[in-house]
């Protein structure tokens, strides 16, 4: 039976840290979509037109290298405005998010767009300079030479992108859980939502 839960929000909000760790827990496939976007993204950045990358996306390209850094989160961002691209990226999620055995999809527009249907939804925020700093930590960690400044500034940018865009903004679904994460730790925001999941489930 289909069971759906939809994780939206901001940049480095901690959307894939819960989804990760709810897939776990109920036994569900995750599906990170902010990686369908970043592989146009990177494919735009190497010179090929972002419809035709969305419309051969493989696997492979998903699972790929490189996929993580601030270059291609801002073109994938850029990718993600363009309505064709989102068109061509829709049929796979909306099979994946209601597959049998229950799924867990993060995103922009999972509880909107996507899955509207979705069992429990949740719009997961913090504050931006909680995100940047926390998205900084990840990028030096992995060996990236920028300054929180940088990040900062990303995410102020893709912010503004995403909720400004015409085609599937970023915005909380009207019933959807909001969770803000910028007091709390990963364990306390993880069983926040395991809580409106096992509301949800009944
Ligand atoms: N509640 C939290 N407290 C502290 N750090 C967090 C929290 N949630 C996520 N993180 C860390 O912040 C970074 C971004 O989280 P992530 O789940 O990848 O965000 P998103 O999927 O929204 O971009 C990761 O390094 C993650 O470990
Ligand atoms: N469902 C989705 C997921 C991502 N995206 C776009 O893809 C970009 C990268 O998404 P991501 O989830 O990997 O980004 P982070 O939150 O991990 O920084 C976002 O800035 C959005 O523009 C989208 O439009 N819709």
């Amino acid at each position: 039976m289909a069971f759906t839960i939809a994780i939206d929000g901001p940049a480095a909000s901690g959307k894939g840290t819960i989804a990760r760790q709810l897939a776990a827990r109920f036994g569900y496939a995750h599906l990170d979509t902010g990686l369908l976007y970043r592989a146009v993204g990177k494919q735009m950045l190497d010179g090929r037109d972002p419809l035709d990358a969305a419309q051969a996306l493989t696997p492979e390209d998903v699972a790929g290298e490189g996929l993580r850094t601030n270059a291609v989160g801002q073109a994938a961002s850029r990718v993600a405005a363009l309505p064709e691209v989102r068109k061509a990226l829709l049929d796979f999620q909306r099979a994946f998010a209601r597959r049998d055995g229950g799924a867990v999809l993060d995103g922009r527009d999972i509880g909107t767009v996507i899955c509207p249907e979705a069992e429990a939804k949740i719009f997961v925020i913090a504050s931006p300079e909680t995100r940047a700093e926390r998205r900084h930590k990840e990028l030096v960690e992995a060996g990236h030479d920028l300054s929180y400044d940088e990040v900062l500034a990303d995410v102020h940018e893709r912010d503004e992108r995403d909720m400004g865009r015409a085609d599937a903004p970023l915005k909380p679904a009207a019933d959807a859980v909001t969770i803000d994460t910028t007091a709390l730790g990963i364990d306390e925001a993880v069983a926040r939502a395991i809580a409106v999941v096992e509301a949800a489930r009944g």
